[in-house]
């Protein structure tokens, strides 16, 4: 796989000046999402709120259960939030009709979840231009050549998706969210079933994509070393931003997540105070 950006005569002309003049690409303020009603009521988002600038790799991360996945889908126009604002850009995501939501997704997002969501009918070229078909537009032959053989798909591309392996969907999905050039790719879990050299891959091409072409990316992660690839780290508990780490590295994230296992659920266990295991949280940067 070769470096998609760097090697693309004319790419940098396409680059939103981004990041240096810290364009806002989504402004997030006090969102608040409750499951269910009652005794069984869970609130996912508590009062949230989160800037995100054009050009930058956000890595959304907190305990299981902190509303990482209700955050971005909300930020993505997926869902209906009880109270709170979203705005993208210039849009007010939460004034929008259904409709309206699904347009802006489909105009102006990519997106790659674990589950790949790939069509079986379809064969992964088919797959990777389908959101530009849906959207009756033709996709630009030199980006879909360059999507395609960066992330090493061009002898795959006649193929269904049950003839290619996991790693080789992903990278189809992947191709997908961003053969529209979006605004802004959201992305959960995005390696979460890719072994770790396809999962590195990945990474290095999605902090291509925001270095080089000024791609805006959010990404909701467990792992820390995956979030390392990003500009900052958003760290959420109980449905709350409670503070971030910009140019994180692995070790530093997870140092501080353990740290926050730690306050939630602090001496679990009598050993667990005592020394034993000391240290177990640190990684070790490759
Ligand atoms: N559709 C739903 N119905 C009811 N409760 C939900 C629903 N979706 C999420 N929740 C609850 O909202 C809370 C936040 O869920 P969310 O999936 O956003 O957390 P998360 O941080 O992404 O979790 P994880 O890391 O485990 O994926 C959790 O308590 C979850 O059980």
């Amino acid at each position: 796989m070769t470096n998609l950006l760097n090697t693309t005569p004319g790419i940098a002309d396409t680059r939103p000046a981004a990041a240096s003049t810290k364009t806002v690409a989504v402004r997030a303020r006090g969102l608040v999402k409750t499951y269910g009603s009652g005794p069984a009521a869970v609130k996912a988002l508590d009062g949230a709120d989160l800037v995100i600038h054009t050009g930058t790799f956000t890595a959304i991360m907190g305990p299981s259960g902190s509303g990482k996945s209700t955050l971005m889908h909300a930020l993505a126009g997926l869902d209906v939030l009880d109270a709170g604002q979203v705005h993208i850009g210039d849009t007010d995501v939460t004034g929008l009709g259904e409709r309206q939501r699904t347009l802006l997704r489909r105009d102006r997002f990519g997106f790659v979840f674990q589950s790949f969501n790939l069509l079986p009918a379809l064969t992964a070229q088919e797959n990777i231009t389908l959101p530009l078909d849906l959207a009756g537009r033709r996709a630009d032959p030199d980006w879909l050549a360059r999507l395609v053989d960066t992330l090493g798909l061009r002898d795959r591309l006649g193929h269904r998706p049950s003839e290619l392996s996991g790693g080789q969907q992903q990278r189809v999905a992947v191709a997908r969210a961003l053969v529209t050039r979006p605004e802004i790719v959201f992305a959960d879990e995005p390696t979460g079933n890719l072994d770790t050299r396809h999962g590195q891959v990945l990474l290095s091409f999605l902090r291509d994509a925001c270095d080089d072409l000024g791609q805006t990316i959010v990404m909701v992660t467990h792992d820390p070393l995956a979030a390392a690839h990003a500009d900052r780290v958003v760290l959420l508990t109980d449905g709350r931003v409670i503070e971030e780490i910009t140019d994180p590295t692995a070790s530093a994230i997870a140092d501080r997540m353990l740290q926050l296992d730690t306050d939630q659920h602090p001496n679990p266990h009598p050993r667990a105070g005592s020394g034993f295991g000391s240290g177990s949280g640190s990684i070790q940067e490759g």
